[in-house]
């Protein structure tokens, strides 16, 4: 190499020396051909036209060093090919159970990466709780989904997959209801869960606080506003059977109705929640509840202003009352039957839907509706499930259109005939149809009269179906929680990023190079002389 060194190299650099420098010294001459620099233009061209391949040769190897240190520091800190992890919740609803596979990476489970829904699907048939005569059924009714859910997840993460089962509001009931039923749907589901190649972690009865809970857990997780620290939405959630309002309000510290405070600390940041739950309140047993009061008397017909004129269907009281927010309330004596017909009143539905609230008795400071401490509404809220199906079906998502303009619109909707709503909307079933009339009139009435929602503080409600592709609702908060995924503490992050650390490292490099070079020039200018005098 040497050799080579002194054969090829040492003649390129003719300014530096008359003769060869030492074998052990060559290796020094690359940066010195640089550093010391050409002789003039008009000695160059005389001693040696091959000065500039030097400088250029030189330049490259310099170039090369840097890239090559660039791209150690590059493919060295370079993010891994991402591995993810997963877990599945069942969502067993009132009126349908919905599966939820969600995902993180691998490698971050402890705290820092992001949980996302890759995959959901909906349970065909009714709630688990409506298979309370034959619970079998509601073990067999998951089938389909657990085996779309062993296709979404790979294989080899099936065994360490958590799969939960919560049940909300419809259980409630059925366990007030029937708890030796309710136990055995429980059973049924259990052994279908149990045979799936997840890891089972059980199925529960979530309670009214833990849904409202872990619903504002989820909205607020999915905005990043707890990892950042920032202010936090409120929750709305609507469903079949009971519905929930979660937020935070400077107002409360938990010491007037403690039993609607729950605490969280999250990221390092306390949380004092208010949080309530209605059962009976979700759109279908308020629906129950609303007609109940109309049939007191245990009339033959209910002319209802919440259904479209000239809707007109015969339903049995048996099936109205069988549900524990009415049943008690069955009017005795009453026929089989009675006819149940649509005059299509925005404004005396409002006036019966208020009928199922009590807006009267309150033993706190203020209330919301039935006795229950509410503090003031704070912050933006966001309003999902059955808020985001009604309202989206009405078209009046937009809450920047004012309460009043929402109101004629729906207005106009429930003076429309029963047969030109069936004609105009030919793929919805007509059992859904015939509820829109009364379930927009509930939640306008709901949030403005039970949760005090104003005309101005109505502007900042999001009706929301997903947020980043992930469904607004209890289940993300609830494995979140239990698989621990949202530190009490902010965790550490590197100092730098990624990017600022390729750079500092490029950067030295080039400061390196520079130095060296300016380092070797007064020997190797030592060096040139004593050459030239000998
Ligand atoms: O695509 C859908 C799914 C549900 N719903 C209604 O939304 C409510 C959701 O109830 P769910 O069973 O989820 O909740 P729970 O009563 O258990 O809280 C029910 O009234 C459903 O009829 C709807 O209108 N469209």
């Amino acid at each position: 190499m040497q050799d080579l060194l002194t054969r090829f190299l040492f003649p390129m650099c003719p300014h530096l020396s008359l003769s060869p420098p030492p074998p052990a010294t060559l290796w020094l001459l690359l940066p010195v051909c640089l550093s010391v620099g050409p002789p003039p233009l008009s000695e160059m061209k005389e001693k040696n036209p091959w000065h500039s391949p030097v400088a250029i040769i030189i330049t490259v190897i310099g170039v090369i060093v840097i890239v090559a240190l660039v791209i150690v520091a590059v493919l060295q800190n370079r993010p891994l090919a991402q591995k993810y992890k997963y877990g599945i919740v069942l969502d067993a609803g009132s009126s349908h159970t919905a599966l939820y596979i969600y995902e993180w990476p691998a490698e971050k489970d402890n705290n820092t990466g992001r949980v996302e829904q890759k995959h959901s699907c909906k349970v065909i048939g009714p709630g688990i709780s409506s298979y309370a005569s034959a619970p079998q059924k509601a073990g067999e009714s998951l089938k389909a989904c657990m085996k779309e859910a062993e296709q979404w997840v790979p294989v080899k993460r099936h065994p360490e997959t958590p799969l939960y089962l919560g049940a909300t509001a419809g259980m409630r009931l059925l366990n007030i209801e029937n708890s030796a039923a309710s136990d055995k749907v429980f059973e049924a589901v259990g052994e279908a869960l149990q045979k799936s190649p997840f890891s089972y972690q059980g199925a529960r009865i979530l309670s009214g606080q833990e849904e409202g809970a872990f619903g504002w857990v989820t909205v607020n997780y999915l905005d990043d506003r707890l990892s950042q620290g920032l202010e936090t939405t409120g929750a709305l959630d609507l469903g079949g059977a009971s519905t929930q309002i979660s937020f935070v309000s400077d107002q409360y510290d938990g010491s007037e109705s403690p039993s609607n405070a729950v605490n969280f600390r999250l990221y390092g940041n306390d949380y004092e929640l208010y949080t309530h739950s209605f059962l009976c309140y979700g759109k279908d047993q308020a629906q129950r509840l609303k007609l109940a009061h109309q049939t007191q008397s245990g009339p033959n017909a209910v002319e209802d202003p919440c259904q479209h004129p000239g809707y007109n269907t015969t339903k049995k009281y048996s099936v109205l009352y069988d549900s524990p927010c009415v049943s008690n309330r069955k009017p005795q004596g009453a026929p089989a039957t009675f006819l149940h017909t649509g005059t299509g009143n925005v404004k005396q539905c409002q006036d019966v839907v208020k009928n199922i609230f009590n807006f009267t008795d309150c033993k706190y400071s203020q209330c919301s509706f039935n006795g229950v401490y509410q503090p003031s509404l704070q912050g933006p809220f966001g309003a999902f499930s059955a808020y985001y199906f009604v309202t989206s079906f009405l078209n009046l998502t937009d809450t920047s259109v004012p309460l009043e303009d929402v109101r004629k619109k729906l207005e106009r909707y429930c003076a429309t005939s029963w047969s030109q709503i069936v004609q105009e909307h030919p793929g919805v079933k007509e059992k859904y149809l015939a509820e829109y009339c009364f379930s927009g009139t509930y939640i306008l009435t709901l949030l403005t009269e039970g949760y005090n929602f104003t005309s101005e503080s109505y502007s900042n409600i999001n009706f929301i179906k997903k947020i980043k592709g992930s469904d607004a609702g209890w289940t993300l908060g609830y494995m979140l929680n239990l698989t621990n995924m949202i530190p009490a503490e902010a965790p550490d992050s590197p100092p730098l990023p990624h990017a600022g650390y390729v750079s500092i490292v490029s950067i030295c490099a080039v400061v390196i190079f520079i130095l060296l070079l300016f380092s070797l020039r007064p020997l190797w200018a030592r060096h040139c002389k004593k050459q030239q005098i000998v």
